[in-house]
């Protein structure tokens, strides 16, 4: 299906104590299944407020969201989230974080083995299994993104949805689980939405990169296609003449066109 998440003219305001703050107009967006998509744009654009209302945490204030023809209406297991700052249950090891998720998808049709089986599958696919007897204040802050990554995809989600999940992490750590998330990705080929602020992320990781322009009443500026083959590797790719030219655009957009009002 081309269209699987559908945005039509989103626009989403908030009641301040200032007034009403419109933080996006007009958001019109087709993701397709299966491909990986990333929104850039500079800080307080509006791009969680984006993964938000496609999460169904957020109602927009005009236009409909769609997630496989069905209007989105609240969160619901077909759309996994991941946060910047991971939000595990700190007296569950990692185990039991990810078998609550399980639990709460497939209780009701699946026995205990199955759901246990899931739970280690999940864990096992972002490189966890020897940790997960461990509780999220005895792993490192990695380790506790890579849990909320196999919590989400333990869920097996039609769209999962990662606001900045490795924004507060060192460059290292980080590099690696970008390249774990493209494999993880390639292997589950599960449509991907990605909050993003790193320009080298997003093309690195992304089919489609989606710039929003500066707010307040943010919207979709430009969309540039990445065509670069897969499986990627970051090696590779630095001297790759593509990935530079990719990785100029969205750097013009960003620093030349929208650039950012001083705080
Ligand atoms: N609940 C809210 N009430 C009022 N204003 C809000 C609310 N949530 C977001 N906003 C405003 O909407 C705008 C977009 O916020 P949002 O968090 O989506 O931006 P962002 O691009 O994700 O920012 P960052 O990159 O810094 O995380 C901002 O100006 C923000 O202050």
């Amino acid at each position: 299906m081309d269209k699987f998440v559908q945005l039509q003219d989103v626009g989403m305001a908030f009641d301040t104590r200032q007034g009403r703050f419109v933080a996006l107009r007009n958001v019109n967006l087709d993701i397709r299944e299966g491909e990986f998509l990333a929104l850039i744009g500079h800080s307080g654009c509006g791009k969680s407020t984006v993964l938000n209302l496609i999460a169904g945490l957020l109602r927009p204030s005009a236009g409909v969201l769609l997630c496989h023809n069905r209007e989105i209406a609240g969160p619901g297991p077909d759309r996994g989230v991941v946060f910047q700052n991971h939000s595990l249950l700190p007296w569950l090891s990692c185990y039991g974080n990810v078998y609550l998720a399980v639990e709460r998808v497939f209780g009701a049709k699946e026995n205990r083995s199955m759901l246990k089986q899931r739970t280690h599958d999940a864990l096992a696919m972002v490189g966890l299994s020897h940790a997960s007897h461990k509780r999220p204040h005895e792993i490192s802050g990695g380790m506790k993104q890579r849990v909320g990554i196999a919590r989400a995809l333990a869920m097996q989600p039609k769209v999962l949805l990662l606001d900045e999940p490795f924004g507060a992490l060192d460059a290292l750590t980080r590099a690696h689980l970008q390249d774990e998330l493209l494999r993880i990705v390639a292997q589950t080929r599960t449509t991907t939405v990605m909050v993003t602020h790193d320009v080298d992320e997003a093309v690195l990781l992304s089919d489609r990169i989606v710039m929003m322009t500066n707010g307040p009443a943010a919207t979709v500026g430009e969309i540039l296609a990445i065509d670069l083959p897969r499986p990627r590797e970051r090696l590779a790719l630095a001297s790759d003449p593509a990935y530079h030219a990719a990785r100029n655009v969205v750097m013009d957009f960003l620093y030349r066109r929208e650039i950012r009002q001083a705080a």
